[in-house]
């Protein structure tokens, strides 16, 4: 299945060699590794990507859903030249770090924000923040659950083997003996664990599982984990890395369940790195000098923060989120057309502008359930949309996401590529190594 991939981009792999010699595994995300080679990308334009081998591609990956107004967009790109001619950086706090906070606050229904530059570290310093108001330590996360890569939290994003597992070689036991796993969409398991442990101050969650492709919650699930955890004085944190951007307000406000701290980040700065922890007054105020450290050079740095603005403000409006559900919606019963036609297990999923596929007779619900979906096809598939000029998402536990500069040609493109590239994985497995996804 390698055939074309090997014929197609010779520059990536001669790009590879070199890197490897230097970046390991040639790339600066493990997430962006995949055998034989990773692509090495040139530019993108609205709803297009261009490798160094000139192949065009429709991304549907958008920066693992970054860039729903997508790349390059004229509006943010002007926002920040003109930003940029004003400095970058003042070292001191950035006057239209308010407005940007007042903007998230009415959107996002919180009382008081503060910015950092990626999920990674915003989800870090809300584990934090809990801890040090609830004055507890225990925390509980779900199984395949994904909130960056800090020790903590990297613990059962994707055991291939029971128990508590760590997700990276260098995370101590003792680091993570304080890090509780429960299963996705199963309250039981929520509730055993608050049972028989003491000492739990917060449990953090992708409200939409979004690591595992793209698994849909059970509400009376998640709003079972947010009373339950009211009862027992555990704060809820929404990692709302992903899904923060892709309802106007995010997977909270889509399920009318307010966790005490949300993180948001993602798309909201249409392409720039920010990130938000924001919150309950008298959680958030917590932070501070002598009290929770929360620090970062570039938070809120002139760059982020202006494209945040108009992003929130002129892009990311009702009517941009109506082209890119309704793409999606598209997208997803296309892809239920060619299941059913093609007669392979096939299952689909879709949240709003993202959804993702499973090689699988039905929709996963917990990670035990998402690996044992048929990764060898995915991999046969992936290939084949690649070799068609289609990145249809970046990994098998990833999705695909719409962005305002899809056209409905782009979906129509999606769907041909895809009922070729299925028919092709329904006798034909391309292994994919489970471990390389992190
Ligand atoms: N679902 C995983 C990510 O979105 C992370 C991407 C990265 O760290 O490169």
């Amino acid at each position: 299945m390698f055939e074309n991939y090997y014929a197609d981009t010779i520059n990536s792999k001669v790009l590879y060699e070199e890197a490897t010699t230097i970046i390991p595994y040639g790339v600066s995300s493990n997430y962006r590794f995949f055998d034989p080679y990773p692509l090495y990308l040139k530019r993108g334009k609205g709803s297009k990507v261009w490798d160094v081998d000139g192949n065009e591609y429709i991304d549907f990956n958008l920066g693992f859903g970054v860039l729903e107004v997508g790349h390059s967009n004229e509006i943010v790109a002007e926002e920040v030249y003109n930003a940029f001619k004003e400095s970058s950086i003042l070292g001191f706090e950035y006057c239209k770090a308010i407005e940007l906070a007042k903007i998230i606050k009415k959107r996002y229904n919180v009382d008081m924000v503060r910015f950092s530059s990626t999920g990674t570290e915003a989800t870090m310093h809300s584990i934090r923040i809990a801890r040090a108001y609830s004055r507890k330590k225990k925390i509980i996360k779900f199984e395949g659950h994904y909130h960056g890569s800090h020790d903590q939290l990297l613990v059962n994003v994707n055991p291939t083997k029971e128990g508590i597992v760590p997700s990276s070689l260098g995370i101590p036991e003792e680091v993570i003996k304080n890090t509780l796993i429960a299963e996705w969409n199963n309250l039981e398991s929520f509730e055993k664990i608050i049972r028989e442990n003491k000492d739990i101050g917060a449990v953090i969650m992708e409200p939409i599982a979004m690591n595992m492709g793209l698994i849909p919650t059970k509400l009376d699930f998640l709003k079972g984990v947010v009373e339950l955890s009211r009862e027992n004085n555990i704060v809820v944190i929404f990692d709302e890395t992903k899904t923060g951007g892709k309802y106007n307000s995010g997977a909270a406000g889509y399920f009318n369940l307010e966790p005490d701290i949300k993180v948001i980040g993602k798309s909201i700065a249409g392409g720039l790195p920010l990130s938000v922890i924001a919150g309950k007054k008298e959680i958030m105020s917590v932070i501070g000098p002598g009290k929770v450290a929360h620090g970062g050079t570039f938070n809120a740095n002139p760059l982020s923060v202006r494209a945040a603005i108009v992003t929130l403000e002129k892009i990311l409006t009702e009517n941009a989120f109506y082209h890119m559900h309704r793409l999606s919606e598209i997208l997803e019963s296309g892809y239920k057309d060619i299941a059913e036609d093609s007669k392979i297990e096939l299952s689909v999923t879709r949240w709003g502008p993202s959804g993702s596929i499973y090689f699988l007779d039905k929709v996963p619900m917990s990670y035990k359930e998402f690996i044992k979906a048929d990764f060898g096809k995915w991999g046969t598939y992936f290939f084949a949309m690649l070799s068609q000029g289609v990145i249809p998402m970046a990994g098998f536990n990833e999705q695909w996401t719409i962005s305002i500069k899809h056209s409905e040609e782009d979906i129509r493109k999606h769907l041909e590529c895809a009922d070729n590239a299925i028919k092709l994985a329904k006798n034909k497995r391309t292994e994919v190594n489970l471990d390389e996804s992190f």
